[in-house]
């Protein structure tokens, strides 16, 4: 419950004064249904069925008074007007209620997807390399609804509780007697429907599981299907898919099933009690008919309410794990910021005089692992230079760049820039001024142009198309929509060695003071690769280049190579240098290569 209670404190710092007004047309609501109750005495008065005494009560007593010496239809027509003017007020003050209501439960879900999303970009990447995207998805698009409708059902229970307590105020104001005599059936109703609230509360719990594994699969599923497509595996992804889909529409009827039985023996119970409570108050309160009669009239509106707060109760419980998963989201961003608004407007990109250096840094992804992705690195990369990070598969190079990128905080040493100690304030400043392409490049599903745009909007298509050359991405002219045609999901209409020209083109837009390609040549055929690396050829000088390769003769132009096995930098020098270092690893690697080309 302590989850609903965060969101309700935010509820009331969001929405402030909004809410009060929302309470308050709840509270008018109520009190002009109560209102028009009393108008039944006269009214049945006036038929003559029963004669009431309305001695004991003031307001009856009133009420009553009003008609006297007026004639029996002017009296009906002024009870029935009274009638109809009160159920106008009501449904104008619902009315409003209503739309106050979703105007808070909209605004302030909004409220709350703005700020998750804004501290999710706000994290360090050590947080996303910890967490399962899916889950986060998950959590910002199922789990996130489930939060709105929860809000949805805590306002309507909200208005119940203030409309019931008003009505229980009337009935005690017209014997508080009978009153508490029907509250002690209710608070037995209470006591019993406690457990199926927990029960609806640890069904909601396997509800979130089942969606975060079900969102967890289809990214895999989806990502990897033309694995699937090639490999023949669609029987066991079926298969996985079945059995999930069952155990969620299982999760979802026994669900269901608490609520509906739950009804059911509410409504059981509760005509068992009526029964009960009628012929008790017969016998005990038939002196009080007027008050019985009124009693039984708010009373039997309020039995199906009482079921309905319970339905509300129980299918609050089973929103709050989403609750839960939502707050633990936004803490865990919470602890893994890194940058704040501030730090967006107003870092500008740097131009680096001297270099990017490591001071014995050591590094490891896991605290409790022994071993060190990167241990006691030192080393210098010169500015306006190119520098190339060679090594086998797992030693190290991506790790490297995550540290000179401050993506990733050493664990030990310390990262320069300039020689200046690479802080949390600087991070921004270094990232504007970067430009990195992955080996696995992310292109959006949209067109070449938005892809391209991203990094400078207010690209014009001639620069854009000098990118282009540049990048020797010259195939987009040839496109028929050119710079409009759409790419697909992840750039997928396009070949690989396209989509790597595509992004070595969109990082030479923003004229970047810093050019990281981590494997960004992999997938271009020799042809490409020679115009690349002669596009790279004519940047050198002019910015401070890092490349890591595979096939080292994309690198032979490289000022510094730096070799790294397991996790340290073994050899560091020129191509050439240590090319003729015959035990070194770097002619290693290059007589492999030369072996596996021949
Ligand atoms: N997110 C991660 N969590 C845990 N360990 C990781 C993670 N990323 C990399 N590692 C480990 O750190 C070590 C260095 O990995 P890294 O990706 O830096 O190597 P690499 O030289 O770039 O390899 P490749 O050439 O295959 O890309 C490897 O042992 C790898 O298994």
């Amino acid at each position: 419950m302590k989850h609903l209670l965060h969101f309700l404190k935010r509820i009331h710092e969001y929405s402030g004064k909004i809410l009060y007004i929302n309470l308050i047309c709840m509270m008018l609501i109520g009190f002009l249904e109560s209102a028009s109750i009393f108008l039944l005495i006269p009214l049945i008065s006036i038929t003559g069925i029963i004669d009431f005494s309305t001695t004991e009560i003031p307001i009856l007593r009133w009420i009553t008074d009003l008609f006297i010496g007026i004639p029996e239809t002017m009296s009906l027509i002024i009870i029935l007007g009274i009638y109809v003017l009160l159920m106008v007020g009501q449904s104008i003050f619902k009315r409003q209620q209503s739309i106050l209501g979703v105007k808070i439960q909209q605004g302030f879900i909004r409220h709350l997807r703005d700020d998750t999303y804004k501290s999710l970009l706000h994290a360090n990447w050590g947080f996303y390399l910890k967490k399962r995207k899916s889950d986060i998805i998950n959590i910002m698009s199922n789990e996130t609804f489930h939060v709105s409708a929860g809000i949805n059902l805590f306002l309507q229970f909200l208005s119940s509780i203030i409309f019931t307590l008003i009505q229980i105020g009337v009935a005690f104001y017209l014997s508080y007697k009978l009153t508490s005599f029907i509250l002690f059936f209710g608070l037995i109703l209470i006591i019993f429907s406690r457990k199926f609230i927990n029960k609806s509360q640890s069904f909601g719990k396997e509800s979130y599981e089942l969606s975060q594994t079900y969102m967890a699969g289809m990214t895999d599923h989806f990502n990897g299907m033309k694995d699937i497509k090639s490999n023949s595996l669609e029987e066991s992804h079926m298969n996985w898919f079945f059995s999930l889909s069952e155990k969620m529409e299982q999760n979802r009827i026994k669900l269901t099933t608490v609520n509906i039985t739950s009804q059911m023996i509410f409504k059981v119970v509760s005509a068992l009690l009526i029964a009960v409570f009628v012929f008790l108050s017969i016998k005990m309160f038939m002196s009080q008919p007027a008050q019985l009669m009124l009693i039984m009239v708010i009373f039997s509106r309020l039995w199906p309410r009482f079921t309905s707060i319970q339905s509300m109760l129980e299918q609050l419980g089973a929103t709050l794990p989403s609750f839960k998963a939502l707050i633990d989201l936004q803490n865990e961003c919470i602890e893994a910021k890194e940058i704040n608004d501030t730090d967006i407007q107003t870092s500008k990109a740097i131009q680096i005089t001297s270099g990017i250096s490591c001071h014995n840094v050591f590094f490891k992804y896991k605290q409790n692992e022994d071993t060190y992705a990167l241990e006691n690195i030192t080393v210098h990369i010169p500015a306006n230079r190119m520098t190339a990070i060679v090594g086998r598969s797992g030693a190290g190079k991506s790790t490297l760049i995550d540290i000179l990128t401050g993506l990733n905080k050493p664990d030990l040493g310390e990262v320069t820039i300039d020689h200046i100690p690479l802080k949390r304030e600087h991070l921004l400043s270094l990232r504007k001024s970067i430009s990195y392409i992955p080996q696995d490049p992310f292109l959006f599903n949209t067109t070449i142009r938005e892809n391209l745009k991203i990094l400078d909007p207010e690209a014009s298509d001639a620069s854009l198309f000098e990118a282009l050359e540049f990048a020797a991405a010259d195939f987009v002219k040839l496109l028929p929509e050119g710079l409009d045609t759409l790419i697909g999901d992840r750039g997928i209409r396009l070949s690989g060695g396209e989509r790597q020209r595509l992004v070595l083109a969109r990082a030479i837009l923003r004229k970047p003071s810093i050019l990281v390609l981590d494997e960004a040549t992999s997938a271009l055929d020799t042809e490409n690769e020679v115009k690349i690396q002669k596009a790279i050829e004519k940047l050198k000088g002019t910015m401070t280049i890092i490349v890591i390769a595979h096939r080292l003769s994309t690198i032979r132009n490289a000022d510094q190579v730096l070799v790294m096995d397991r996790g340290q930098i073994i050899q560091v020098g020129g191509y050439n240098k240590l090319a003729r270092d015959k035990k070194g690893m770097f002619s290693n690697l290059l007589g492999n290569q030369l072996k596996s080309s021949i």
